[in-house]
C-alpha cells in the first residue's frame, strides 16, 4: 500500500427550476462566474410584503419568512461548482463524477451522494430520465466503455442495490432479504452482510437490474411530492482489476463506487398529522439526516475520534466516504423558491461544513499468489522479527492484554450507555420538535382567524359608517326641506296677512269691526278657503257687490285658516323631531355595537398573548 495525502470532499450545488403552479417567486440567485449562490434580498422583501398577491403560502408564512430573512441579512455561499436551473445532469456528471469514476477504475474507493430537501431534485439528478440520463447511468456507461478500451488490464464487476427504510436495510435486488446487518470486514471495511452481489458484464444489464431495484424501492405520495422517496438508497459497484499478463496471481486492485440517493428532509407539519405511517417515515428520515449532519459537523471541526458513525445505519455505511478511505463528492440539490427559503439555507449550511471534511483515499491493492517474492520475503522477515519480540515479551503482553480487555469492556459499556442516552435525547428532541411544530400550526391558525375577524370587523365598521353618512345626508336634506317650507310658509303668511289687512280696511270702511290677523308663526297649508278670501277681496276692491252672508263666512274661514296653519306647522315639526330622534338613537346604537366588538377583539388578543 502506498502513502497518499488527504483530500477534501468536493461539494457542488444544483439549483432546480421553480415548479409551477405551487412555488412562488425566486429568492436565490447564482453567479456562475464565481460559483456563488446568494439571496435576492430586496426583491424577496418586496415580494413577500405584497401579501395580497396570488402566490402560494399563507400571509403568516410569508411574513415569518420575511422576518427570518430580514433578521439574517443577505446570505451568500461559494462552492466548488454551482449549477443553474438550466444545467443538465450530464454536465454535472462530466465535471463532478467522471474524475471519481476514473480513479475508482484505478483502485480508489469513490462515493457520490445526493443531499437536499424533499422535491429538490435528488432522484432526478441521480437517476435522470430516458432523455436526460442522471449520474448513475452516466457512471455505468463510462465504466464499461473504459473497461472495453483497456487492453492491459482485466476487470470483474459486481453490483448491489439496497435501501435503508425506517432504519432497516432491505435488498432491492433480492426483495425477500430484509433487515440486513452491517459488519466490519478487515479487507473491505464496512460491508452489508448477505447482500446480493450480482456480477455484470454490460451497461444494459446494469440498467435492467437498476430498474428492477427501483420497482421495489419505497416511494409514497406526500402533500408536496407525488412520488417521494421514503428511503435512502445505496447503489454499489465493486470493481476488481489485475494486469492480463499476471492472470490474477500478481497485484490485484479492488475498489467500490457508492452512489447514494438520500431521502429528503421535510417539515413534519407538511404532513397529515393523522397519517401515522408518513409521520413515522419522516421521523426516521429526519433522525438519520440529523445524525449525518452531526457526523459532518464533528469532522468539519477537525475531530477524528468519537465520530458517532454507529448512531445510524446510513452513517455507518458512509463512514468510508466521510473522513475515511474514499474519494467523495456531495451534490446538494436546492429549490430557488422563496417558500423553501429555510430548507435551502439549511442545505447550504450543511454543504459549507461538508466541504471542509477531509478523507484519506488510497489505492486498494493486494498481492496475488506469484507476486513479488522479495516483497513477501521482506514481509516474512519482519513478521519473524515481530514474533520474536512478541515471544520475549509474552508475559508482559498477556498482562497488558488482560488490562486492555478490561478497559475495552469498560469503554464499551460506557459507549453503550452513551448511545442509549443519545437515543433518548434524539427521541426527546423529536417530540419537542413535534410539539413546537403543532404549536406553530395552532398559532398560525389563530392568526389567520384573527386576521379574518379583523377583516370582518372592518367590513362591519365600514357598513355602519356608510349608514351613518347616509342618515346624516338624509338629515341635512330634511333640514333643507324644513327651511324651504318655513320660507314658503313665511312668504305665504305675509301675503295672506297683507290680503287680510286690505280686507280689514274695507271692513272698517264699510263700518264693521276688523278681524284679528293671525301671528306669522304658523304654517301654511294651502286650501280652498284662501281662494275664497282672495275672491272676496277682489269683489270688494273692484266694487262688485258682496253677497250679505259672505262677511260672516270669511270670518269663519280666516279662523279655520289660523288653526290649519298651527296644526300643519306642529305636524311638520313633530315629523322632523321624530326623524332626528330616530337617527340619533340609531347612531348611538351602532357606536355601542362597534365598541363591544372592539372590546371583545382586544380581549382575545390579550388571551392569545397570554397563551404564548
Ligand atoms: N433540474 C431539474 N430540472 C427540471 N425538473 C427537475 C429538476 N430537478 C427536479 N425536477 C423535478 O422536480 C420534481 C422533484 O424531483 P425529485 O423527485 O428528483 O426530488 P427528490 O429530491 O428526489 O424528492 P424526494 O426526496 O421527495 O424523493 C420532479 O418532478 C422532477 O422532475
Amino acid at each position: 500500500m502506498s502513502n497518499y495525502g488527504r483530500e477534501v470532499i468536493k461539494v457542488c450545488i444544483r439549483m432546480r427550476p421553480l415548479l409551477p403552479p405551487y412555488e412562488d417567486e425566486e429568492i436565490w440567485g447564482i453567479d456562475s462566474r464565481t460559483s456563488t449562490i446568494f439571496t435576492l434580498t430586496s426583491s424577496f422583501a418586496s415580494k413577500l410584503l405584497d401579501v395580497s398577491s396570488n402566490s402560494s403560502g399563507s400571509i403568516r408564512e410569508k411574513e415569518s419568512r420575511l422576518r427570518y430573512a430580514e433578521t439574517l441579512g443577505p446570505q451568500s455561499f461559494t462552492f466548488d461548482y454551482i449549477y443553474a436551473p438550466d444545467s443538465t445532469s450530464q454536465q454535472i456528471y462530466y465535471e463532478v463524477s467522471r474524475p471519481i469514476i476514473h480513479r475508482v477504475l484505478n483502485g480508489f474507493n469513490g462515493t457520490i451522494f445526493m443531499y437536499g430537501q424533499t422535491t429538490s431534485g435528488k432522484t432526478y439528478t441521480m437517476l435522470g430520465t430516458p432523455d436526460f440520463p442522471g449520474i448513475l447511468p452516466c457512471s455505468i456507461r463510462e465504466i464499461f466503455q473504459t473497461i472495453v478500451k483497456d487492453t492491459e488490464n482485466e476487470y470483474n464487476v459486481w453490483i448491489s442495490y439496497i435501501e435503508i427504510y425506517n432504519e432497516q436495510i432491505n435488498d432491492l435486488l433480492a426483495p425477500g432479504k430484509v433487515n440486513l446487518k452491517v459488519k466490519e470486514d478487515p479487507k473491505q471495511g464496512v460491508v452489508i452482510q448477505d447482500v446480493k452481489q450480482q456480477q455484470v458484464w454490460t451497461f444494459d444489464q446494469v440498467i435492467l437490474l437498476m430498474n428492477y431495484g427501483e420497482e421495489h424501492r419505497t416511494y409514497r405520495e406526500t402533500s408536496i411530492h407525488e412520488h417521494s422517496s421514503r428511503s435512502h438508497t445505496l447503489f454499489q459497484v465493486y470493481i476488481e482489476s489485475f494486469p492480463r499478463a499476471s492472470k490474477g496471481r500478481g497485484r490485484i486492485r479492488y475498489s467500490c463506487l457508492n452512489l447514494v440517493d438520500l431521502a429528503g428532509s421535510e417539515r413534519l407539519n407538511d404532513f397529515d398529522t393523522k397519517n401515522v405511517t408518513q409521520i413515522g417515515e419522516a421521523g426516521y428520515i429526519n433522525k438519520s439526516l440529523f445524525i449525518l449532519a452531526h457526523v459532518v459537523n464533528k469532522l468539519a471541526e477537525g475531530k477524528t475520534k468519537h465520530i458517532p458513525y454507529r448512531d445510524s445505519k446510513l452513517t455507518r455505511i458512509l463512514s468510508q466516504a466521510l473522513g475515511g478511505n474514499s474519494l467523495a463528492s456531495i451534490i446538494c440539490t436546492v429549490s430557488p423558491a422563496a417558500m423553501n427559503f429555510q430548507q435551502t439555507l439549511s442545505t447550504l449550511r450543511f454543504a459549507s461544513r461538508a466541504k471542509t471534511v477531509q478523507n484519506t483515499p488510497h489505492i486498494n491493492e493486494i498481492l496475488g499468489e506469484l507476486a513479488n517474492s522479495n516483497e513477501i520475503k521482506a514481509q516474512l522477515t519482519n513478521l519473524q522479527q515481530e514474533l520474536l519480540e512478541l515471544n520475549t515479551s509474552k508475559i508482559g503482553y498477556e498482562t497488558r492484554c488482560k488490562f486492555l480487555e478490561n478497559q475495552l469492556e469498560k469503554i464499551q459499556k460506557e459507549i453503550h450507555a452513551k448511545e442509549e442516552q443519545f437515543e433518548r435525547m434524539i427521541e426527546g428532541n423529536n417530540k419537542e420538535r413535534e410539539i413546537i411544530e403543532r404549536l406553530q400550526m395552532v398559532i398560525e391558525k389563530q392568526e389567520v382567524d384573527m386576521e379574518n375577524e379583523r377583516i370582518m370587523i372592518n367590513g362591519q365598521y365600514q357598513k355602519v359608517m356608510e349608514k351613518y353618512q347616509e342618515e346624516r345626508r338624509v338629515r341635512i336634506e330634511l333640514e333643507k326641506e324644513l327651511d324651504s317650507h318655513k320660507e314658503i310658509l313665511g312668504r305665504t303668511i305675509k301675503s295672506e296677512q297683507q290680503t287680510l289687512s286690505r280686507l280689514n280696511m274695507l271692513i272698517v270702511k264699510s263700518g264693521g269691526s276688523p278681524v284679528d290677523i293671525p301671528s306669522p308663526n304658523f304654517s301654511y297649508h294651502p286650501n280652498a278657503d284662501m281662494n275664497f278670501i282672495n275672491s272676496l277681496v277682489f269683489h270688494i276692491e273692484t266694487d262688485v257687490s258682496i253677497p250679505p252672508n259672505s262677511v260672516n263666512e270669511w270670518k269663519d274661514v280666516s279662523s279655520r285658516l289660523v288653526n290649519d296653519y298651527r296644526v300643519s306647522l306642529e305636524r311638520l315639526q313633530d315629523q322632523y323631531f321624530n326623524k332626528v330622534q330616530t337617527l340619533a338613537e340609531r347612531l348611538i346604537d351602532d357606536q355601542r355595537r362597534i365598541q363591544e366588538i372592539l372590546i371583545s377583539h382586544r380581549g382575545e388578543l390579550r388571551n392569545n398573548e397570554g397563551m404564548f
